[in-house]
C-alpha cells in the first residue's frame, strides 16, 4: 500500500516522591492526573479534539494514542504532542496538590520499566491490506522487527548486568554492568498472539481493523521501545512502513525465520556489538547487523525498481543505512543526536568520564530514567533537544499545533465532532470508526474509510450541535480541559 495509516499508542510510568511523607501511590497519582481529564469529558477515557484518545485503565499507566497519520511528520507530531498534553496535565496535578498542602514531586516517564521492573508499552499501528496473507507478512516481518531495535531502541542501563524477567533467559550474566539496545526487549514472551499482558508477543494478532474489514486490517506491533527522539520515531516507523510495502507488493525474500524469535530479541538488546549469531531455522546463523543490511539492500532496491512513495523515504534510508554504520564501526558519532539509544548513551559516557564513575552506579541509572521525564526543565532529553543535541524532525510549532489539531484524515472528523459536542454538553459516545450524540435522537455516524477528512452526516452531526454549543458558551459554560 501506498498510502498507510500509522498511530502510536504510549503507556507513560507515573511516579510521586516526597522525602518526608507518604508519597502517593502510583494509582492515586494516576487518578489525580485525570481528574482534568474527567471534568472535561466525563470520563477517564476520552477521545481529544485532536483527534487522539487519552485513558486511564485499571492500574496506574496513563495511555494517550495518536489520531490516525497519513505521514511520519504527522504521527511524529501527533506522537510528540502527547507529550505535551500529559505534561500539561502534570503540571496542573503538582500546582492541586500544592495547593491542597500536599508535599512532594510528580513525575511522568516516557520510558517502557518502572523500578519493581513491570514494563509498558509503546504500540504502534499500521493499516495493512487485507488481501495479503498475514500469516507470510507476519513470518517476514518477526525477523526484522527482532533486529531493528540497533537501529531504533531507548537504550537501558542495567548497573548488574542483564535481568532475568521470567522464561527466556538473556544468557549466563556475570553480573558486570551493561547497556542494552532495548528496554522493552527483556519483556517479550512470544512472537505473536493475540494476547497483550500474560503472554506479551511482539505482535498483536487480535483483528481489530477500526476500518472496513473486507479491505483492510490493522497491525498491531507491541515489541517497540517508546523514543523520545523524533528522528529516531521517524525511523522506527519508515522503516517498518517501507519493508510492509515490499511484503505487501509481494517482493521474493530470503526465509529469515529464527529458530527462538523470542531468545534472540534479548540477545541482540544485550550485544552493543551487533555482531552476535542468532539461529535460523534454515540451520544458518546470521547477526542483527546482517540481518538488518539484508532487510535495507531489499528495502532499496525495492524503492528504485517501484519509486519512493513519499519525499522522506531517501531520509529513512539515510539514517538507517547510517545506525547500522555506526553499530558496524562502534562508532555513533554520526547517530548521536538523531537515535535515542546512542543519544543517550553519549549522555551517560560522558556523566561517567567527568565524575569517574560506571555503569553500575546508581547516579547512571538515575540519568537513565530523567531522559525520559517529561518535564521541559527536568527531562534530560528535553534539555538536550533544547541545546541543539537532539534532532528534530518536525518544527516545534507543529508540535504544539498538533495539541489542539487533527491531522488530515478521519481524525478531522472526530475532533470537529469532540469540539462540538463538548461545548454543547451533549451526553455522547465515540470510538475509531463511530461518533453518537446520546439524546433522543440516538444519532450514529459510522466512518469506516481512514483516509476521509469529512463526512456529510457527520457534518450535519455536529452542525445540529452548534446552537447548544452557542448557547452554552455565551453563559461561559463551555468546559477547557
Ligand atoms: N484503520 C486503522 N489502521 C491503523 N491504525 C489505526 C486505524 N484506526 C485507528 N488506528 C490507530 O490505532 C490506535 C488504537 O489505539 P487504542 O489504544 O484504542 O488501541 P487498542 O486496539 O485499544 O489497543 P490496546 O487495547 O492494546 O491499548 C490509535 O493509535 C489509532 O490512531
Ligand atoms: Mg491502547
Amino acid at each position: 500500500m501506498d498510502r498507510r495509516i500509522y498511530g502510536i499508542e504510549t503507556e507513560f510510568g507515573i511516579a510521586h516522591s516526597a522525602p518526608d511523607a507518604r508519597p502517593l501511590t502510583p494509582e492515586e497519582a494516576a487518578r489525580k492526573l485525570f481528574t482534568p481529564v474527567v471534568a472535561w469529558g466525563r470520563s477517564s477515557n476520552v477521545f481529544l479534539p485532536n483527534g487522539g484518545r487519552l485513558y486511564l485503565d485499571v492500574g496506574s499507566h496513563p495511555e494517550y494514542a495518536t489520531a490516525e497519520c497519513a505521514t511520519l511528520e504527522d504521527v511524529v507530531a501527533q506522537d510528540k504532542a502527547g507529550e505535551l498534553i500529559l505534561e500539561d496535565l502534570r503540571q496542573q496535578t503538582q500546582e492541586a496538590l500544592a495547593a491542597e498542602g500536599v508535599p512532594g514531586q510528580l513525575y511522568l516517564f516516557k520510558n517502557n520499566v518502572d523500578s519493581q521492573g513491570n514494563s509498558f508499552g509503546s504500540h504502534e499501528n499500521y493499516m495493512i491490506a487485507r488481501r495479503t496473507e498475514f500469516a507470510r507478512l507476519v513470518s517476514i516481518l518477526i525477523p526484522f522487527l527482532v533486529t531493528r531495535q540497533i537501529m531504533v531502541g531507548a537504550g537501558k542501563v542495567h548497573p548488574r548486568g542483564p535481568e532475568d524477567f521470567g522464561t527466556v533467559p538473556v544468557g549466563p550474566g556475570d553480573g558486570a554492568p551493561s547497556y542494552s539496545f532495548s528496554q522493552r526487549a527483556d519483556h517479550i514472551w512470544e512472537g505473536s498472539s493475540s494476547a497483550t499482558t500474560r503472554s506479551r508477543p511482539l505482535i498483536n494478532t487480535r483483528d481489530e481493523p477500526h476500518a472496513d474489514a473486507e479491505h483492510y486490517r490493522r497491525l498491531h506491533v507491541i515489541v517497540g521501545d517508546s523514543t523520545m527522539s523524533q528522528t529516531t520515531t521517524a525511523l522506527r516507523i519508515g522503516a517498518t512502513d517501507l519493508v510492509l510495502r515490499m511484503i505487501e507488493a509481494g517482493q521474493i525474500l530470503p526465509d529469515r525465520t529464527m529458530v527462538d524469535p523470542v531468545r534472540a530479541l534479548r540477545e541482540i538488546s544485550h550485544d552493543p556489538t551487533g555482531t552476535r549469531p542468532v539461529e535460523l531455522a534454515d540451520g544458518t546463523r546470521r547477526s542483527a547487523l546482517d540481518l538488518q543490511r539484508g532487510f535495507l539492500d531489499a528495502v532499496r532496491s525495492f524503492v528504485d525498481r517501484e519509486g519512493a512513495h513519499h519525499d522522506r523515504v531517501p531520509w529513512v534510508l539515510d539514517l538507517w543505512e547510517r545506525a547500522l554504520d555506526a553499530v558496524a564501526r562502534q562508532d555513533t558519532s554520526g547517530i548521536d543526536t538523531e537515535i535515542d539509544w546512542a543519544i543517550k548513551k553519549k549522555l551517560l559516557d560522558g556523566y561517567a568520564a567527568r565524575h569517574g564513575l560506571d555503569l553500575s552506579s546508581p547516579r547512571l541509572a538515575q540519568l537513565d530514567l530523567a531522559y525520559h521525564d517529561t518535564a521541559p526543565d527536568r527531562g534530560l532529553f528535553n534539555l538536550l533537544q533544547r541545546r541543539g543535541l537532539a534532532a528534530t524532525f518536525v518544527p516545534a510549532e507543529r508540535v504544539e499545533e498538533a495539541v489542539g489539531t487533527p491531522p488530515p484524515t478521519r481524525a478531522a472528523i472526530r475532533g470537529r465532532f469532540i469540539e462540538a459536542v463538548v461545548a454543547s454538553g451533549h451526553n455522547y459516545t465515540v470510538d475509531w470508526v463511530h461518533l453518537k450524540v446520546n439524546d433522543r435522537t440516538q444519532r450514529t455516524v459510522t466512518c469506516k474509510d481512514p483516509f476521509a477528512t469529512r463526512d456529510p452526516e457527520a457534518d450535519a452531526l455536529v452542525a445540529g450541535l452548534r446552537p447548544a454549543a452557542e448557547e452554552r458558551s455565551a453563559h461561559g459554560d463551555a468546559p477547557v480541559i
